[in-house]
């Protein structure tokens, strides 16, 4: 490393300075919270560190870990043992964010100040939160098995600087210059609560002056029967860095061959990163109560990944590295002992409380619907506590719900899939199945597609898609009161169906009569074998497809437009029967929310008709 001699200043990344100034503007009822995320920061540097003395014990500090408390009447101060900083990392860390979403996330903010602490808390602002409460930060710190240490200062305006400092071990230690109406956080007492209330279960000790002001027992090793639910909720927030109460939590331990604990949570809000492309987990893993690693996929599977909290086993090697622990064959069986336990938890939810599951699924659904994808052998588990959207009589309704309710003669299981779960309701393709009472369910999330593409039947009836091929609803029978409908209104189309094809050519693969269509006169639909509507529509968004293939352009033989239509064409074709055959196929497009294939002939076409019926 270069040597650097002297007091050097630069400025915060603009998303930190802009975040900064959010931080130590407001006022918030509870901005206690700070000594939280410090103490959590100190906590997990000691976690690193006694991961890093697996392989190098000399790194380890000759009297254990500890956090260590000290306030004046001015100054409040947490010192830890733990891995420490060198310069790179203090430039790395402390003075940028380097989270995908920032930007967004620091608009939110700005938009509901009132909400501030929780929005902090999903995103992770950890130290940064200490200028709520100082006017400047000295962090004074030295890396495990370096020389060298650094002083990091900052009153929270743009700029810190950074000096080559002395410190006797490795370690950091934080010291907040309390603001003016701040200085109740260097009172003993104070100090002492908001340990007790927020940090009570840190494995390291805490430490003010000789006093220890915790048990230093993780967790997660106590029986469930002698933990408070405050006790978890805090457990959550400071694993996990989150400012919500989590909305279920799972405490498991496994006895045989193989023991392991699991402390999980499912978070009542979605974390800012669980869309993002690296789709990481946040569940960690602890060997023996050692921390080993935070992120790894070998763990929980990325479909689960909004879940927090530990997974602790004394039966996996502390001696290997984290690269050759992931690949071990006792790693991988805990991730399926753990998945399951999940998925069995989710499916109890799901049945005993079906509306608070329904919050769940709102946040995660999607997200847990890509096991579906990845996890075959969690296929059926997953399955079951899947909830969609339909056109039935529950909000929200299980697989095996929809197949109770299927109709006498109904073979498959019928969905919609679109973006957007409103509009799907309002599909032309849905009017012949509420016509007969068929419930279709509707899929509006992406990840539906995909699932499709491999899952292809539930309890031995297959899903089909109401847009694709054709929708034969005869042998399917209609509740009492739609029994009387007839057909005798349905026209016979044989000949518009001649007319249209010539005209419209290529645009068309066919043109057929309707059994999916009583209100409106045209819908378009995927013949069979084609890639569906809406799976296209996805593909070409993301350039995986250039053009569109041709649609199946249905008739509804029964709508008087179309009858008239039938009735003109018994004659040869004129300009207005093509006009309207024209006008047709774009109103079926427009009605599935694309615009007009040709703009310009839509407009002149719809004009001249237009003029017609006026007379003009
Ligand atoms: N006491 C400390 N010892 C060593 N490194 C620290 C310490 N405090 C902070 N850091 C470093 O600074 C980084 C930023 O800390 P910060 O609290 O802002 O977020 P975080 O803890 O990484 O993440 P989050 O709070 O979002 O889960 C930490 O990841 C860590 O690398």
């Amino acid at each position: 490393m270069t040597e650097v001699l002297e007091k050097e200043t630069f400025s915060f990344q603009t998303e930190v300075g802009q975040l900064l100034e959010i931080v130590a503007g407001s006022l918030y009822s509870n901005r206690e919270v700070f000594l939280r995320e410090l103490v959590s920061n100190a906590s997990d540097a000691c976690d690193k560190l006694r991961y890093a003395a697996l392989t190098d014990a000399s790194l380890a500090p000759a009297d254990g870990f500890a956090i260590t408390l000290a306030a004046d009447k001015k100054t409040l101060s947490i010192s830890d043992n733990g891995i420490g900083m060198n310069h790179a990392d203090l430039l790395d860390t402390l003075g940028t964010i380097a989270k995908s979403g920032t930007g967004a996330f620091i608009e939110a903010l700005k938009a509901d100040e009132k909400d501030a602490p929780g929005l902090i808390g999903q995103f992770g602002v950890g130290f940064y939160s200490a200028f709520m409460v100082a006017s400047k930060v000295d962090v004074l710190t030295r890396k495990a098995g370096e020389d060298e240490a650094w002083l990091w200062s900052s009153d929270g305006k743009g700029s810190f600087t950074i000096e080559p400092a002395t410190r006797d071990a490795a370690g950091t230690t934080v010291t907040l210059h309390l603001k003016k109406d701040a200085k109740e956080f260097a009172d003993p007492a104070r100090i002492r609560q908001i340990i007790t209330t927020y940090s009570e279960h840190i494995s390291f000790p805490v430490k003010l002056g000789d006093e220890t002001l915790n048990a230093a027992q993780a967790l997660w090793t106590k029986a469930p029967k002698d933990i408070t639910e405050d006790q978890y909720t805090e457990f959550y927030k400071h694993t996990s860095h989150a400012f919500d109460t989590p909305w279920h939590t799972i405490h498991n331990k496994v006895e045989g061959s193989l023991n392991h604990t699991s402390l999980l949570f499912v978070p009542s809000v979605q974390p800012f990163d669980l869309f993002d492309p690296e789709r990481k987990s946040h569940v960690k893993l602890y060997v023996n109560r050692v921390f080993i690693s935070e992120t790894t996929k070998d763990l929980i599977p990325a479909y689960l990944r909004f879940l927090r909290g530990v997974v602790d086993s004394q039966d996996l090697s502390l001696n290997v590295s984290r690269e050759m622990l992931q690949t071990d064959p006792k790693l991988a069986k805990i991730k399926s002992q753990v998945t399951k336990k999940v998925l069995s938890e989710l499916k109890k939810k799901a049945t005993k409380a079906p509306e608070d599951y329904a919050t769940f699924w709102g946040h995660f659904g999607a997200v847990l619907k890509e096991g579906l994808v990845e996890d075959a052998a969690s296929r059926d588990r997953i399955l079951e506590v899947c909830r969609f959207a339909s056109t039935g009589p529950e909000a929200l309704t299980s697989l095996s719900a929809y197949v109770e309710r299927m109709k006498e003669g109904q073979d498959a299981i019928f969905y919609i899939a679109g973006e957007d779960a409103g509009k799907l309701t309002q599909s032309p393709h849905l009017e012949g199945f509420k016509a007969k009472g068929v419930e279709v369910l509707l899929l509006s999330d992406h990840v539906d597609e995909f699932w499709l593409q491999h899952i292809h039947e539930f309890e031995g009836k297959p899903f089909k898609s109401i847009t694709r091929g054709a929708a034969d609803l005869d042998a399917i029978e209609a509740d009492a009161d739609e029994a009387d409908k007839d057909d005798d209104g349905a026209a016979d189309l044989s000949k518009l169906i001649a007319a249209i094809k010539a005209e419209l050519g290529e645009a068309v693969k066919d043109v057929r009569p309707s059994k999916r269509l009583t209100d409106s006169p045209v819908c378009l639909i995927a013949d069979e074998g084609d890639i569906d509507v809406n799976l296209e529509r996805l593909l070409r968004r993301h350039g995986q497809l250039q053009d569109g293939l041709p649609r199946v352009l249905e008739l509804n033989p029964n709508h008087a437009l179309i009858s008239k239509l039938a009735e003109r064409a018994k004659s040869d074709a004129d300009d207005l029967l093509k006009d309207a055959a024209h006008l047709l196929l774009e109103q079926a497009r427009i009605v599935e929310g694309e615009t007009p294939a040709d703009p310009a002939g839509f407009a002149r076409r719809l004009g001249s008709i237009m003029s017609r019926a006026f007379g003009a």
